[in-house]
C-alpha cells in the first residue's frame, strides 16, 4: 500500500466508513480480491443491534359489551411489548386467527424498527387484500409497532408523528332519546358535563325505538327472530324535527351532529339534510352507503351542510378521489379497519392540502388502545376537526390502564412513552367476547336496506 492509498484510508474512516476494502475500490482505491468481491455490493450504516418481533397475538374481550381485539406484540428485548387495536367487533373470532396464524408467523424474527416496511409487505403478503379481517389484524401489528417504537425513543407517539398543534382533543358524545325532548334532556346533561360537540339520535339508528310499530315482516314471520328495522317514512320526518326541537331548548352554542347510517335512498337523504339546514348542524355523517359516491355531486349542489363520510371504507385509495373532489368535509375513519396509525397519518395529511378534517370513528367498538390512537394522531395533525369519544366504564378501565381521560368534553392522553395504554390479560379474560353479532336491517316490508 502507498502513500496516497494511506490518506484515502485515513480520510474514509474520518468520514465514518471504517477500513472496508470494498468502499476503497468503489474510491478508485486498492483493487484486491477482497475489494472487488466487495464491489457491486450495497454498502449500509450498521447501527445498534436490531430488536426483533418475538410474538403476535391477539387479545379478546368485551367488559363493555362490544367485542374488542387488541394485538400484543413481544420483542427479543425483554419487556418490551406494544399494542395495537384489531377491533371488527362483527367478526372477532375470524380476526383472531388472522392475528394468530397468519400475522405471528409472518412477523417472528422481523425488525420492530421498520413500521413502513412492514405495513407495506404484510399488506401485500397475502397477495388478495383491502378487506376488514386483514386491515385489522394489520392495524393491530401497525399500532404496536408505533407503541414500541414510543417506548424506545422514550416518547409518546404523538411527538414521533410531528408533536402537539394544540393541546387537548375537543370530542363529541352520543346523545338521543324516543321522542324530540328526550334526545334534548340528554344534550342538556352533557352540556353540564363540559361538552360543547353532542351527536342526537331520535331512537338510535333510524328512529328505531320511536315507534311502536311491529314491523309487518315480522307478523309475517319473513326474515329473522332478530332482524333489526326501520320505518324510513317515520325517520325521515323525525329528524328535522328533533333537530328543531332541541336547537329551541338547548340553545345556539352547542354543536350538534347527526349520523344518517347509510340507511334510506340518496334522494330522501339530500331532501332531508335540506330540512336540518337551518338548525346549522356541525355535521350529517353518512348520508349514503359506499355504493353510493356518485350521489355526492348532487347533494354538494343542493346544501351546504357539512358531511362526514368514510366509517365503511376499506381501503385508503377509496378517499382519494372523494377528498380531491371535495365531497365531503370530515373523513370518518375508522383507523383499524384501514390497517392502523400509518395509512390513518396518509389520509389526514391528504386531507391537509383540501381542507378536509379528521373525524375518526370513536364508538364503544373501538378498544381504548384504539382510542388512545386516535388522541395521539389528534395531538398532531393540523387539519384535526373533531373526535367522537365513550366513556369507559370502571370494567374496562380495570382491563385497559392508561385509559384516555375526558375533561369538559376534552380527551388527553397520558404522557408515557408509546400509546400509553397497558392491558391486564388475566382481567381481560373475564369477559369473553361472542360470535352473535349481526347488523343487518330491513324495512317494514323486510327488504334489506344497505346500511
Ligand atoms: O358513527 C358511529 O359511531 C356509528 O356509525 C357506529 O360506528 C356504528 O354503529 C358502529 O359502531
Ligand atoms: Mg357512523
Amino acid at each position: 500500500m502507498n502513500h496516497l492509498d494511506q490518506s484515502r484510508r485515513d480520510t474514509l474512516k474520518m468520514l465514518g466508513f471504517g477500513s472496508s476494502a470494498g468502499l476503497l475500490g468503489l474510491f478508485g482505491g486498492v483493487s484486491t480480491a477482497e475489494a472487488r468481491e466487495q464491489q457491486g455490493k450495497p454498502q449500509y450504516a450498521v447501527g445498534a443491534p436490531p430488536v426483533k418481533i418475538k410474538s403476535v397475538k391477539a387479545i379478546a374481550t368485551a367488559p363493555q359489551g362490544s367485542n374488542l381485539i387488541v394485538v400484543k406484540v413481544e420483542t427479543t428485548e425483554p419487556g418490551l411489548y406494544g399494542l395495537g387495536c384489531a377491533t371488527f367487533t362483527q367478526r372477532a373470532a375470524a380476526v383472531i386467527v388472522a392475528i394468530n396464524t397468519y400475522l405471528n408467523e409472518f412477523c417472528v424474527g422481523k425488525d420492530v424498527d421498520n413500521i413502513e416496511d412492514m405495513w407495506q409487505s404484510t399488506y401485500v403478503s397475502s397477495y388478495w387484500r383491502n378487506g376488514p379481517v386483514l386491515n385489522n389484524a394489520l392495524s393491530g401489528l401497525d399500532q404496536a409497532l408505533w407503541d414500541i417504537k414510543g417506548k424506545r425513543a422514550k416518547m409518546p407517539v404523538y411527538q414521533l408523528l410531528g408533536g402537539k398543534v394544540r393541546f387537548a382533543i375537543p370530542c363529541y358524545t352520543h346523545a338521543g332519546g324516543n321522542t324530540p325532548e328526550a334526545a334534548a334532556d340528554s344534550v342538556k346533561k352533557f352540556m353540564a358535563d363540559g361538552f360543547k360537540y353532542i351527536r342526537i339520535q331520535q331512537g338510535g339508528y333510524g328512529a328505531v325505538g320511536a315507534t311502536a310499530d311491529k314491523p309487518d315482516f315480522k307478523v309475517a314471520n319473513f326474515g329473522g327472530e332478530t332482524d333489526n328495522y326501520m320505518n324510513e317514512r317515520l325517520y325521515l320526518k323525525s329528524v328535522p324535527k328533533m333537530f328543531e326541537v332541541v336547537r329551541k331548548e338547548c340553545g345556539d352554542e352547542i354543536e350538534l351532529l347527526h349520523d344518517i347510517h347509510e340507511r334510506v335512498q340518496p334522494i330522501d337523504a339530500i331532501n332531508m339534510i335540506k330540512r336540518v339546514e337551518e338548525y346549522r348542524p356541525f355535521f350529517i355523517e353518512d348520508p349514503f352507503s359506499p355504493e353510493n359516491m356518485k350521489w355526492f355531486a348532487q347533494l354538494r349542489q343542493a346544501t351546504s351542510v357539512p358531511i362526514a363520510m368514510g366509517e365503511l371504507f376499506n381501503n385508503i385509495n377509496e378517499f382519494k378521489e372523494p377528498m380531491v373532489n371535495q365531497w365531503f368535509d370530515f373523513i370518518r375513519i375508522h383507523v383499524s379497519q384501514i390497517g392502523g396509525i400509518s395509512p390513518a397519518m396518509k389520509v389526514a395529511r391528504l386531507g391537509e392540502w383540501f381542507n378536509i378534517r379528521t373525524a375518526w370513528h370513536g364508538p364503544g367498538d373501538v378498544s381504548p388502545v384504539g382510542h388512545a390512537a386516535h388522541a395521539h394522531i389528534d395531538l398532531a395533525v393540523w387539519n384535526f376537526g373533531i373526535q367522537e369519544a365513550v366513556q369507559f366504564s370502571e370494567k374496562t378501565q380495570a382491563v385497559f390502564s392508561g385509559c384516555p381521560t375526558m375533561n369538559k368534553g376534552y380527551m388527553s392522553v397520558n404522557e408515557v412513552p408509546g400509546l400509553g395504554v397497558d392491558i391486564d390479560e388475566k382481567e381481560a379474560a373475564k369477559y369473553p367476547i361472542t360470535t352473535k353479532s349481526n347488523w343487518q336491517v330491513r324495512k317494514m316490508d323486510g327488504t334489506i336496506i344497505r346500511p
